[in-house]
């Protein structure tokens, strides 16, 4: 981040430490130190994490789930107090652990329910270092004013290397004769051994993993169909048939790469095994939700599936260790007893490049939004930003002595007449920029305030908290 984007009070480029005004009467200026608890004794009523000026080392970090070092790097450079564990956690724990923090980071395996989420009183974001959001209940977040971001693209690349290894592996059953080597048998065959030559690749979903596969398949000389619910544009000589039933007709490989989603559970079952080519393989590294295991393993023993390759199940666990029990998995001893079945940990994006990038991707957002109030990349809200050019200009600190400039962020419900009541409360003020838009029920509005006297801080805050249209409120300054 530059320093620009950064609030912090701090010895600023004028060469003195910037100094807080405080609403309270009987002191008029406070380090960035005592600040925070002289208004929070003056204002006691009003949640100090909205109102009291910002400072980014009372922010509370918690991070799940081994997020990756950079991004990790990044929150504690700005200041937040960052907690790491390396693991998810049982749902109790959570709900006792995200009671205390600002700022969640999670990967696939934390389910942010309904349940959890309205125990978190105090959070403003949640941060997915992952592609997937299915984690989160989305609309409960907006519902409650908590943005959530992801890092939609940074490894794909990751998982569509994956499924091409994958694809070679099953076609030369390449994980039995390494396994039969492992415990000291030599078995050289070639039948049912393939080149993946001129083979046909289906992919069902052409987003940003399917798309990328599509390129790399197409590289080493397979024909590549692929569907999807939107009309996608194709990449190469890869065309778009009009139906899965069409797909699993025509593919000797299909691989999965859609969101978990109710339409997407169990896409992927007994009736679409039986129309499958006798002798195909099926790829899934999607969400484990999207095929049907005990129809994969009945599809194995039939012959239709020559081949398949797992990265994902339908659950996992919070951490590594034993997996693969029949108390969890009433299927677990099936599968493990398939010959050219590839099971992987869900590692598709388990590389040091993408969870480095994401790292950083994810904590840029997050540290945007917790500095700025900037939704751009959001999944469940609006995105809304506001630039303002006190930040953009290096020399410009954000307060001086009696003049304040202050970003109001305004989270509320998407209904009739909430802009006129924000325009009666900040109509008689400076206001620089003003943005809003809406997404669904709910809606995101940011303005810059400049010239404004300290003492108007608790008036804006009150008078914004008592709209019936208000979700979230957050004064930055
Ligand atoms: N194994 C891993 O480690 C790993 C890594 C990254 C992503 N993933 C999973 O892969 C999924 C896909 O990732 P992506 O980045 O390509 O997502 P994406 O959003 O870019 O693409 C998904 C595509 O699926 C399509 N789609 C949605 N519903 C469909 C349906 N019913 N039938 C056909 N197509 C449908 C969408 O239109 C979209 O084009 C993610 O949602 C995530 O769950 C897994
Ligand atoms: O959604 C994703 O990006 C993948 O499923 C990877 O999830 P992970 O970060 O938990 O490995």
């Amino acid at each position: 981040m530059s320093a620009a984007r950064d609030i912090r009070p701090r010895q600023d480029d004028l060469g003195v430490q910037t100094q807080h005004i405080s609403t309270s009467p009987s002191a008029s200026f406070h380090s960035p130190s005592s600040h925070s608890s002289a208004l929070a004794r003056t204002i006691p009523v009003i949640n100090a994490k909205h109102l009291k000026p910002f400072a980014t080392t009372d922010i509370k970090v918690l991070l799940l789930e081994n997020v990756n070092q950079a991004g990790r790097d990044m929150l504690q450079q700005q200041g937040y107090q960052v907690e790491f564990l390396k693991s998810s956690l049982p749902e109790d724990q959570l709900i006792e652990k995200i009671r205390d923090v600002h700022v969640i980071g999670i990967r696939s395996k934390t389910k942010l329910t309904e349940r959890v989420l309205k125990e978190a009183k105090n959070l403003i974001v949640i941060g997915c270092f992952c592609i997937g959001t299915n984690q989160v209940d989305l609309q409960c977040a907006a519902a409650q004013g908590v943005a959530v971001f992801n890092s939609p693209f940074s490894n794909s690349r990751s998982v569509a290397e994956l499924v091409i290894g994958e694809i070679i592996a099953l076609a030369r059953q390449l994980g039995d004769r390494s396994n039969e080597m492992h415990n000291g048998t030599w078995n050289k065959v070639s039948n049912k051994c393939w080149e993946i030559r001129g083979k046909t690749l289906g992919i069902i979903g052409y987003g940003h993993i399917g798309a990328q596969l599509s390129v790399l398949a197409e590289a080493m000389s397979m024909s590549v169909i692929y569907f999807d619910v939107l009309n996608m544009m194709s990449l190469g000589t890869a065309h778009q048939v009009e139906s899965l039933d069409q797909l699993l007709a025509q593919a000797d490989f299909i691989t999965c790469h859609v969101p978990e989603l109710p339409e997407t559970k169990g896409m992927i079952g007994k009736a679409q095994f039986e129309k499958m080519k006798t002798g195909s393989y099926l790829i899934n590294a999607s969400r484990g939700t999207v095929v049907d295991i005990p129809a994969l393993v009945e599809a194995m023993r039939s012959g239709r599936v020559a081949g398949a390759a797992l990265d994902v199940y339908p659950n996992e666990p919070a951490g590594n260790g034993d997996y693969f029990t029949n108390d969890l998995n009433e299927w677990a001893t099936d599968l493990r007893s398939l010959k050219n079945l590839i099971l992987t940990p869900h590692i598709g994006g388990s590389t040091e490049e993408a969870q480095s990038a994401i790292g950083v991707e994810v904590a840029q957002a997050l540290t945007q939004y917790v500095n700025e109030g900037t939704t751009l990349g959001a999944v469940n809200l609006p995105e809304v930003t506001l630039r303002s050019l006190t930040m953009d200009e290096p020399n410009h600190c954000r307060l001086t002595f009696l003049l304040l400039f202050l970003q109001v962020v305004y989270i509320h419900k998407n209904i009739p007449g909430v802009l006129r009541k924000v325009n009666e409360i900040i109509g008689d003020h400076n206001v620089d920029k003003q943005m809003t838009d809406s997404r669904g029920d709910v809606a995101y509005l940011m303005a810059d305030i400049s010239n404004v006297n300290a003492a108007v801080i608790k008036d804006l805050y009150e008078r914004f908290e008592s709209l019936s249209s208000r979700i979230m409120t957050r004064i930055l300054y």
